[in-house]
């Protein structure tokens, strides 16, 4: 399989993360892709490739172009403001701030596009989220070729990054740019099923009103789990998008059992709507040693899970999102990849 990585994402080196009320060492770091890359590797996986450039056309069909702006230039106006920390929101335009608006100050404007703060904004942010939605959308060009699967070993990941959003360590879509891709390439129905253990509610929030764009996630109860205010079984869509968004909230220590019946759901409306290429959104914080999460899936069960996902018959890029702390993250996702294959 096709493994597509850049060199870029250790220019995302944040220092600090607000988690337990405390700034501390970040969960998602650079020696994640690392590991996962190395896991890779020792498994056979040795078709590694670097992304194509692109320019911003396609991330503009899914993001605001003033929240586009604001993450190019978000550090440097916020070191002009005086400040030498990292770059945290503080204040949010939460209910009744009825007249909100993108405010001059840039600690206001870091607010204005957060939704949530634990993410801090540092140099080289933008530059690595850009090369991770490169490799998605080279993803996306290689199953435009005829290829039936690739790996966008993406980082910073992308599924909380809604049309104006980022937070939970996101700031581009990278699912939802290579979705798009597929779609500008020629597919005029994509899906893109999302296995993190947290809602993807950027992926939610950039195809909700979408009819060419299906989008599942199985994810921690929303009244349990980050990030809490998205993810309803209720949450089916918007006009055009109405009846092309499924949501599979799970309870604490769900195990395979359970995730697989609510996996088997997904992919029945998945081939329902009639899908011609699937973007997996692979975050392996599923896992039961995850330190962030509260499911218990195992190793094999990842083998089981690319499996049941191929058993769908159409080309699948997976893009990867979330998955922390333990090295066996690397085992988790090698095995996605061999289910995918076998
Ligand atoms: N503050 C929690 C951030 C969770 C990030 C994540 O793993 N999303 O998939
Ligand atoms: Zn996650």
């Amino acid at each position: 399989m096709r493994v597509i990585y850049s060199e870029d994402h250790k220019l995302r080196d944040a220092k600090t993360e607000l988690h337990g009320g405390e700034l501390v060492k970040p969960f998602e770091g650079p020696f994640r892709v690392e590991w996962i890359r190395a896991a890779l590797k020792e498994k056979g996986f040795d078709d590694e490739v670097a992304p194509t450039r692109y320019d911003l056309t396609v991330p503009l069909k899914l993001h605001d172009a003033g929240y586009l702006q604001f993450l190019e230039t978000v550090w440097e106006r916020w070191l002009s403001a005086g400040f030498t920390t990292e770059a945290i929101p503080i204040s949010l335009p939460v209910r009744r701030s009825y007249h909100a608006r993108p405010p001059h100050n840039i600690d206001g404007l870091l607010g204005y596009y957060a939704n949530s703060v634990e993410t801090s904004i540092t140099e080289g942010t933008y530059e690595a989220a850009i090369a991770a939605k490169d490799c998605a959308m080279t993803g996306a060009d290689y199953l435009g070729e005829g290829h039936r699967f690739a790996f966008a070993l993406c980082r910073p990941p992308g599924h909380h990054a809604g049309i104006d959003l980022f937070g939970g360590y996101c700031f581009l879509n990278n699912a939802a740019i290579a979705a798009q891709r597929i779609l500008d390439n020629g597919a005029r129905k994509v899906a893109i099923l999302d296995v993190d253990f947290h809602h993807g509610n950027g992926t939610q929030d950039v195809t909700y009103e979408r009819d060419d764009i299906f989008f599942a996630s199985l994810h921690g109860e929303p009244d349990d789990a980050f990030p809490y205010f998205w993810g309803h079984k209720e949450e089916t869509g918007k006009g055009r998008g109405e009846g092309y968004n499924a949501n599979y909230p799970l309870l604490r220590n769900t195990a395979w059992p359970a995730y697989s019946e609510a996996l088997d759901a997904a992919l029945k409306r998945i081939a329902a709507f009639g899908a011609e290429a699937l973007v997996l959104s692979l975050g392996v914080d599923t896992f039961e040693k995850d330190p962030i999460s509260f499911f218990r899936l195992k190793t094999p069960d990842f083998r089981t899970m690319g499996a049941r996902v191929a058993g769908l018959g159409i080309p699948v890029l997976t893009v990867m999102e979330g998955g922390y702390g333990v090295h066996e993250i690397g085992d988790n996702v090698a095995n996605v990849l061999i289910g995918l294959e076998e």
